[in-house]
């Protein structure tokens, strides 16, 4: 079994996650996951804190000589904007006197519609917003997606698996339906500027977030995550808590703003008859296959051996700059949220955040059926499994 966590605030001086359960010799350094850290702060319409804030990891255990020991991973993310954040984030209290003459320190009491704020507030009794909105912030996807990177290495070297996402929907802008892109295509995609495949469709989406700009509003969209190169059979049918759909399902909506989660082509799926929405099979020269993907490389909750494709949905940033109505919880007096900077779209960013926790979802399914105390031990594993395989 793999576990993970975070902790750590959005200006506090870092976030740290820890992974445990994976196998010896997984290759990683501290450069791959920099290079993944770099793509979740790429994306047409991140605010100005994506301009100045640095991502500074460091491998803090579990990993010598650029290969994990078997022992848990861990790490930690700095954050740039700790100093300014120094007194008012400190672990230890720090002078009454002091913390009121800092206006970074005023207490927040307008909270903002669409966040942990005021719920956040009530139960777990704090008459500031400050200490909800830091851990429910979307910082905390670093966190994930340097864990998800150490996942996604060892997906890689274990069973040969490769997972790329791509925004197909931006603020009502639509994709041309059944397009996905190959593994190779990550490079072409972290280069586009809102991370889809179509350019026509990109730039329509651009000018959707430059209009949303101008309007002081904000966007949301659908990011579809791709993975190839999977073994038939991770997950199970027998218990709902074992199929992987499942876990998929949990892992994505557990992303901040995510409300929606599709698994293929989900939604569409429901809308259409029965004889045209599965996958038939059918035997060819290089064995058994499936005609088409709708099912999304899934079948009874276990992955069929097809490309997986899950999809989630974000809803539109909730600072929303033409701000939205609230209460001053300190006057009950009806107000405007409270609004600094934000992003006015974060939905290819939520894409790099929903493949680190495919990732993490696919290497636990890995470990669970393969086991293995090294990356050697599991491949072996895996092809024997497959070269067992019936109905191939
Ligand atoms: C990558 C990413 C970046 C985000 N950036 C912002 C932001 O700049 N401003 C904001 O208000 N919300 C941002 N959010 C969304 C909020 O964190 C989210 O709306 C909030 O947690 C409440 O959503 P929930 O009800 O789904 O938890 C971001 C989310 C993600 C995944
Ligand atoms: C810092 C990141 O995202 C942040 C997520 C976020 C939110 O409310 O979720 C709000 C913004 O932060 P701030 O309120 O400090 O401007 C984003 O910049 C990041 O992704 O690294």
């Amino acid at each position: 079994m793999l576990r993970w966590l975070t902790a750590g605030e959005s200006h506090g001086p870092s976030l740290v996650a820890i992974l445990e359960g994976l196998p010896a010799h997984v290759r990683v350094t501290t450069e791959d996951i920099g290079d993944s850290l770099a793509r979740r702060r790429l994306g047409y319409g991140r605010g100005a804190r994506m301009k100045f804030e640095r991502d500074e990891v460091t491998i803090t255990g579990g990993v010598r000589h650029g290969l994990t020991q078997g022992g848990p991973v861990a790490l930690q993310v700095g954050n740039t904007e700790w100093p300014k954040w120094e007194k008012v984030m400190a672990a230890d209290p720090v002078d009454a006197d002091e913390l009121e003459s800092l206006a970074r320190n005023a207490p927040l009491t307008r909270p903002r519609p669409g966040h942990a704020d005021l719920v956040g507030m009530q139960k777990y009794d704090f008459t500031d917003s400050r200490p909800i909105l830091e851990r429910a912030s979307a910082r905390e996807t670093a966190a994930r997606v340097a864990l998800g990177r150490v996942a996604s290495n060892f997906l890689e070297q274990a069973v040969g698996a490769r997972i790329v996402s791509h925004v197909i929907e931006l603020g009502g802008v639509r994709a041309p339906d059944g397009l996905w892109p190959d593994a190779d295509d990550l490079e072409r995609l972290d280069a586009d500027e809102v991370r889809c495949l179509d350019p026509d469709t990109s730039a329509a989406m651009v000018a959707a977030i430059d209009q949303a700009h101008k309007d002081g509003d904000t966007l949301g969209g659908v990011v579809e995550v791709v993975v190839h190169g999977l073994p038939p059979g991770l997950g199970s049918h027998v218990h709902w808590d074992r199929r992987l759909d499942s876990r998929l399902a949990g892992a994505l909506m557990g992303i901040q703003a995510i409300k929606g989660v599709e698994v293929g082509d989900g939604f569409a799926l429901a809308a259409t008859p029965g004889s045209l929405a599965h996958d038939e099979i059918v035997p060819t020269d290089e064995g058994i296959r499936r005609t088409s993907d709708r099912s999304g490389g899934t079948e009874g909750g276990m992955t069929t051996g097809e490309v997986l494709r899950v999809r989630a949905a974000m809803k539109p940033i909730a600072t929303v700059p033409r701000a939205l109505r609230t209460v001053d919880v300190s006057t009950g007096e009806a107000t405007v949220a409270h609004h600094q900077r934000s992003d006015v779209c974060a939905v290819p960013a939520a894409g790099i955040v929903a493949e680190a926790m495919v990732a993490l979802v696919l290497a636990d399914a890995v470990v669970e059926k393969f086991g293995g105390d090294s990356v050697q031990e599991t491949k072996r594993n895996v092809d024997s499994y497959l070269a067992a395989l019936r109905y191939r």
